[in-house]
């Protein structure tokens, strides 16, 4: 069994009188890439705050490479990279200037780091460039690659893809995937671009309103993200009866309303009517459904 890097249990957190964490549980494994998904005011910084030490923790406890105790998991926070907020980087710097000046800030050990990091997020040309001149995706990776610098087992990044044009993103996700396979580094990543975190999450926190709705891993999600069709009839009971005795279906489910998702034959939307009609069922629809992350993240979010 993979061995748990953080493990949080039920944590609260109170801004003001207003529950910005309420009684959140998460666990993250080793290797794992950890979409945290919510919309805005969610939770999802507060939560990574409170994971690097940033905010004080008020209920809950932090369980960090198996450390519970307060100053043990002091300790074990330099096993993580952060990225919350961009870095105080300085403009008149360029990429590995600034990395080597926070290398000697933190007292990170062999110059060769600079370089090797530069190469891993992909900025090892960048030469004589001044941060200044960086675009916002460059400025990300560079953040990226100072979270990197002491080789942390567990990287913690917010929003990292916020703002960056289609070809920024694809270069933060290739960097990403290619750090998490090749160091085995865990990622937490917080994002609302949900298309994007489709792209790289092995496993999905649904963060909403400071509630953990939901936590399931890329592969139980992409049996529950599938195309359907939605048949919303008067009398669901004898309509299941009919699309296993005369049709032969097997793979449907009946939900709330009268609704019931049929996930084969998906082109006989025709004869299921017909057969609903000639049996004296009522049809209200039956419309064809594709379950993406998206919708998924919306339906549970409307479901509570
Ligand atoms: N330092 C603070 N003081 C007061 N309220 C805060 C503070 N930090 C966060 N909050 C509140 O806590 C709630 C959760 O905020 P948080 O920033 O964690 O959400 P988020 O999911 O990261 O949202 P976003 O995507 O907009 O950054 C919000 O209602 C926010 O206003």
């Amino acid at each position: 069994m993979k061995d748990i890097v953080l493990e949080m249990s039920n944590i609260t957190k109170v801004y003001n009188g207003v529950k910005a964490l309420d009684h959140v549980s998460i666990k993250i494994k080793r290797g794992e890439v950890y979409g945290l998904v919510g919309n805005n005011g969610a939770g999802k910084t507060t939560l990574m705050r409170l994971i690097a030490g940033q905010t004080e923790l008020q209920e809950g406890t932090i369980k960090l490479f198996g450390e519970t105790n307060e100053v043990m998991i002091r300790t074990s926070r330099r096993r993580m990279g952060v990225l919350i907020e961009e870095p105080g980087f300085y403009k008149n710097m360029t990429a590995a200037e600034n990395l080597e000046y926070f290398r000697i800030q933190f007292g990170i050990p062999g110059k060769e780091v600079v370089s090797e990091v530069l190469k891993e997020v992909g900025l090892e040309n960048t030469g004589k460039k001044k941060y200044k001149q960086f675009s916002l995706g460059m400025k990300q990776r560079l953040g990226i690659a100072l979270a990197l610098l002491h080789t942390p087992e567990l990287l913690i990044l917010d929003e990292p893809i916020n703002g960056l044009d289609p070809a920024g993103i694809i270069e933060v996700r290739q960097t990403l995937l290619e750090i998490n396979k090749r160091r085995n580094t865990t990622i937490l990543i917080a994002s609302h671009i949900l298309a994007e975190m489709a792209n790289i999450a092995t496993t999905y926190g649904f963060l909403s309103n400071g509630k953990l709705l939901e936590e399931i891993t890329a592969a139980e999600l992409a049996e529950k993200c599938s195309v359907y069709l939605d048949i919303i009839v008067d009398d669901p009971k004898s309509m299941c009866i009919l699309l296993e005795k005369e049709m032969h279906y097997k793979n449907f489910k009946v939900y709330p309303n009268q609704h019931i998702h049929l996930y084969e034959g998906l082109e006989e939307s025709n004869r299921i009517c017909e057969l609903a009609v000639s049996n004296k069922i009522g049809v209200v629809g039956i419309v064809r459904q594709v379950v993406n992350l998206e919708n998924y993240y919306m339906s549970i979010v409307e479901g509570c």
